[in-house]
């Protein structure tokens, strides 16, 4: 590792001869596959970023040169070459590195990023910036074939394309590969650019890089002279772009100076580099998907799946497929999460039934409105945090006209180690103000699959929020039952305290009701609420508490609130969930106990707001 042990800056890296980068490319694999087997993490895309990150960093004077990348879940060469190496032992953890770029973090992180496709929108304004300023320094984007499918990206090339006094590069990373086979036309078109004359250009690309007009008179030369019709330009030369590649994306002998070349020119420049998920360990290279994200493994032996607690998520590619065999109307849909929703063994047995959209949340939710018009039953399945991207299309397009979509809301909640670009923090609040729309929030396994089917069977819009990870481990039946649409059901009776609890806060709300005697309601419903159950127990108790796992402001507390203030109810309401700020990568469990979200952390805070003594008046009403 001597060559990487020097290397604490990208300006220690460019002292660097050309020849050493080879072998600084096999240090930083293997520093990587060790770093990530002891953490766990985005081993696949980083195990093939390994080469254009160095190139990137060689070439360009980077902070100084933007460099932003997509996703970012392939950024720990970059990490690691940053002046991060030493902290990598603590990636995804508690007060350790993020697993994704973030401007906090380090001056060479450009752009704060998880959610995908946001690059050449934000390297644009950059490079708009840059410009508006006086500065000549470069602005490069780095995204993958996966992220290329979403329309935000789609949206920014066609802005970026004609910016034509703007030094924006655009790196296409091309490993043929989302986190599962990636899917659609804009994929097939990559991989025929890949064969015929594109090929045959790839291998002078290093040494021949021209500035797009020139490359379109060469091309019409070279055609003219053979009496032939031009090729036809790429699908990024028609934007505006001057296209260099396909290149191979591990050769640093054509990497570094094809972007040197690149660096030299102006206006909107498409660099296609072509890589390999999984490069440099075999077994990656071999099932990239069950290498994408890991947990701890031992690198000599591999990731050995082990039987866990069922998840939630398995809950529901279980009910999906059983539905599914039911109901010939359902439709399955997902935005490019097949493997993370639990689709694959529906996608397997119900292939003229799935539909992998691509990353492309906006289309998923249209698409499946669309489907409901026909009368068809479409189940979405999609993260809470990813959903936020599609806000309006369940506005304008679900809502409004009151179709018959289920929305399997994944990840509802704090997600762990992804950290707060990926908690779905705020479904809650940004659902229950629809008019039309059902949402409810399990708290148990069994009871995840009868939400589901209540959802299902439901003639219009609802979702069910389930957190990430197992639940409590009830046994799970196999019946599709579904619960009377907004009545919740009462847990325990005590007195005094009514703990009104909703989704994966009903189990320790149950546990904090137990030491304190209060009585605990799992509320099922965030929308319609159980008001009828809500008065009553405004009534027969002297302080209310609400419990979530989701954003206090505007969430389920807030929903019970204004059913009490609607119904002339003055109580005093303690309101427990997700504060006013953003929440970092950690253990789940362990954020949420020091949020207070176990049982002992329920306990605490009730009885700080409330005190010690048995609150045992019971009050008239209102
Ligand atoms: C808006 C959004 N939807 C879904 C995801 C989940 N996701 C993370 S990486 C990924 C695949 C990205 O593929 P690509 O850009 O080709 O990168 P690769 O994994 O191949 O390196 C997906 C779907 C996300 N991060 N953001
Ligand atoms: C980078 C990204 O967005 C995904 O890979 C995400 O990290 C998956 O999260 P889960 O592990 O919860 O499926
Ligand atoms: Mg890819």
């Amino acid at each position: 590792m001597k060559l990487l042990e020097a290397i604490n800056d990208p300006a220690q890296l460019r002292q660097l001869a050309p020849e050493q980068l080879v072998p600084l490319a096999h240090e930083l694999r293997q520093f990587l596959l060790d770093s990530v087997s002891r953490t766990g993490g985005h081993l696949s895309s980083n195990l093939g970023t390994v080469e254009l990150t160095i190139a990137l960093h060689y070439v360009f004077d980077t902070p100084r040169d933007r460099l932003v990348w997509d996703v970012g879940h392939q950024t720990y060469p970059h990490k690691i070459l940053t002046g991060r190496r030493a902290r990598m032992h603590t990636l995804r953890q508690a007060n350790g590195l993020s697993g994704f770029p973030r401007r906090d973090e380090s001056r060479y992180d450009t752009f704060g990023t998880a959610h995908s496709s946001t690059s050449v929108s934000a390297a644009l304004g950059m490079a708009r910036a840059a410009r508006l300023k006086g500065e000549n320094h470069k602005t490069v984007a780095v995204i993958g074939d996966g992220a290329m499918s979403a329309g935000m990206a789609f949206e920014a090339l066609n802005n970026a394309g004609v910016a034509h006094d703007l030094d924006l590069l655009v790196v296409l990373n091309d490993n043929d590969m989302s986190i599962s086979p990636p899917v659609g036309a804009l994929n097939r078109y990559l991989a025929r650019l890949m064969s015929g004359r594109f090929h045959a250009a790839a291998r002078n690309v290093g040494r021949t890089v021209l500035p797009a007009p020139v490359v379109e008179l060469a091309r019409r030369l070279e055609g003219h002279a053979k009496g032939m019709v031009a090729p036809p330009a790429t699908l990024f030369e028609e934007f505006g772009f001057n296209y260099i590649g396909p290149i191979d994306g591990h050769d640093l002998d054509a990497l570094v100076p094809t972007l040197q070349n690149i660096r030299a020119l102006h206006g909107p420049q498409f660099l296609h580099v072509v890589t390999r998920k999984g490069c440099g360990y075999e077994l990656a290279e071999a099932d990239p998907i069950l290498y994408h994200g890991t947990g701890k493994f031992n690198p000599s032996v591999g990731i050995v799946p082990a039987p866990g607690r069922t998840t939630y998520t398995e809950v529901f590619g279980d009910w999906l497929c059983d539905m599914a065999a039911a109901d010939r109307r359902l439709v399955g849909i997902t935005p490019a999460m097949r493997e993370g929703s639990g689709m694959v063994r529906f996608a397997q047995q119900f292939p003229e039934r799935y539909a992998d959209v691509g990353i492309a949340e906006q289309h998923a939710v249209t698409f499946g409105a669309g489907l409901a018009t026909e009368g068809m039953k479409p189940v979405v399945a999609i993260y809470s945090t990813f959903l936020q991207r599609a806000y309006d299309q369940l506005v304008h397009d679900v809502a409004l006209q009151n179709l018959d979509v289920t929305f399997a809301l994944d990840r509802a909640g704090l997600v762990g180690p992804d950290g707060a670009t990926h908690a779905g923090n705020y479904d809650v609040a940004y659902m229950r103000c629809l008019p039309n729309l059902v949402l409810m929030a399990a708290s148990d396994e069994n009871e995840c699959r009868r939400m589901l089917t209540t959802a299902f069977h439901y003639p219009g819009p609802a979702a069910v929020r389930y957190p990430r990870g197992a639940g409590p481990g009830v046994a799970i039946g196999h019946e599709l039952s579904s619960i009377e649409i907004g009545t919740a059901e009462v847990r325990r009776r005590g007195e005094g305290i009514a703990i009104l609890a909703f989704g994966s806060m009903v189990a320790p709300s149950v546990a904090a009701g137990a030491e304190l005697g209060a009585t605990v309601v799992n509320m099922r419903f965030v929308k319609p609420l159980d008001v009828a159950l809500v008065t009553r127990l405004a009534r027969e108790h002297a302080r209310l508490v609400t419990v979530e796992e989701g954003s206090v402001m505007g969430g389920a507390g807030a929903a019970v609130a204004e059913a009490l203030a609607a119904a002339g109810l003055t109580r005093p309401l303690l309101m427990l969930g997700l504060p006013d700020r953003f929440i970092q990568h950690g253990e789940r469990a362990a954020l949420l106990a020091d949020l207070g979200l176990d049982a002992g952390g329920i306990v605490a805070s009730i009885r700080q707001r409330f005190g010690t003594q048995e609150p045992r008046l019971a009050v008239s009403n209102g």
